[in-house]
């Protein structure tokens, strides 16, 4: 146990969670079709109702839960309320929580983005966040060094799992010091340049700045190789697109390669479909599944 106040790096949080529960994130997805499934509302109310059977399914069966912002905006103000209960309901129950926002803009706007998730005290505070550096990474920066002083991870958007990101994801850059790798590559490259670049590098197992890969990407294809071992510390990489997009456990290891011991791999529908009554279950199976395929 750790004395108060003391700050411990993503990478090694997320590192613990591996080791305890393995590499399985449940999706906390509220879909409109899946609240009418579980018998909710589409309201404030049914998010609440669902997200926290969600969460009570998901505690100490998983350590890793993925609230989709989207589902909770579309309620406004008083989808905001619920998050912030769930949030809060999840960190308590020990989970690490990946806010999936995907947020991006110039410098000084994204450092607020930064701070209303990762901020510790924060209304919305999660343990990680998805970040979109389409505004070169340098416009992240300081989102990295508050969640590195935080000990908060942050994911940043690379090979993603939806087809038509590819024309953009695996275009040459023309220019900079990364001239000739696709945009995919050079995010990819510069996140791990950033997590060699922390003083402690050398001690870490995983890094604290991770990517988003799909897992029903090609990531050679998006200029990614996976034969190459990457340098230490390792690459954290949130894997959606098992389950319903297609992708399956069995199918980490390949799609992966040297990649693989750093993949989070995330379920929503897959999992959340199942029903209030099936969804411990389903998470269940799904983390032994993902247990039988190793690090
Ligand atoms: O490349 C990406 C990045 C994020 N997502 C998000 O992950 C889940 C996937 O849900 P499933 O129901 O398991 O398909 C969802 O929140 C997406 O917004 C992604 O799919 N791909």
């Amino acid at each position: 146990m750790s004395a108060p106040g003391t700050v411990i790096p993503f990478g090694e949080r997320l590192e613990a969670v591996f080791a305890a529960y393995g590499r399985l994130c449940v999706g906390l997805d509220p879909h409109a079709s899946l609240l009418d499934q579980w018998g909710q509302p589409d309201s404030a109310e049914g998010l609440r109702e669902f997200g926290l059977r969600v969460i009570e399914a998901a505690a100490d069966r998983v350590g890793i839960l993925k609230p989709q912002i989207a589902f909770f905006e579309r309620h406004g103000a008083a989808g905001y309320a619920v998050l912030e209960r769930l949030l809060a309901e999840a960190r308590d129950a020990g989970m690490l929580v990946i806010a999936d926002v995907k947020r991006g803009d110039i410098g000084s706007t994204v450092e607020a983005y930064g701070e209303a998730w990762l901020r510790r005290g924060s209304s919305l505070e999660a343990d990680a966040m998805t970040i979109s550096a389409y505004q070169g990474l340098g416009s992240i920066e300081q989102v990295m060094l508050a969640a590195e002083a935080g000990g908060k991870g942050l994911f940043v958007l690379a090979a993603t799992s939806n087809p038509e990101a590819s024309a953009i994801q695996r275009a040459v850059l023309q220019q900079s010091s990364r001239a000739g790798h696709t945009v995919a590559g050079a995010i990819t490259q510069g996140v791990i340049g950033w997590n060699q670049s922390r003083s402690d590098a050398a001690s870490r197992a995983l890094g604290s700045v991770g990517v988003v890969f799909g897992a029903t990407t090609d990531l050679r294809a998006a200029g990614i190789p996976t034969d190459v071992e990457p340098p230490r510390p390792g690459l954290p990489v949130l894997a959606p697109g098992f389950g319903h997009q297609g992708a399956e456990p069995g199918d980490l290891r390949a799609r992966f390669g040297a990649y693989a011991a750093g993949v989070i791999a995330n379920e929503s529908r897959s999992l959340l479909s199942a029903g209030p009554d099936g969804i411990g279950d389903a998470i269940a199976r799904r983390a032994d599944e993902y247990g039988a395929v190793g690090a």
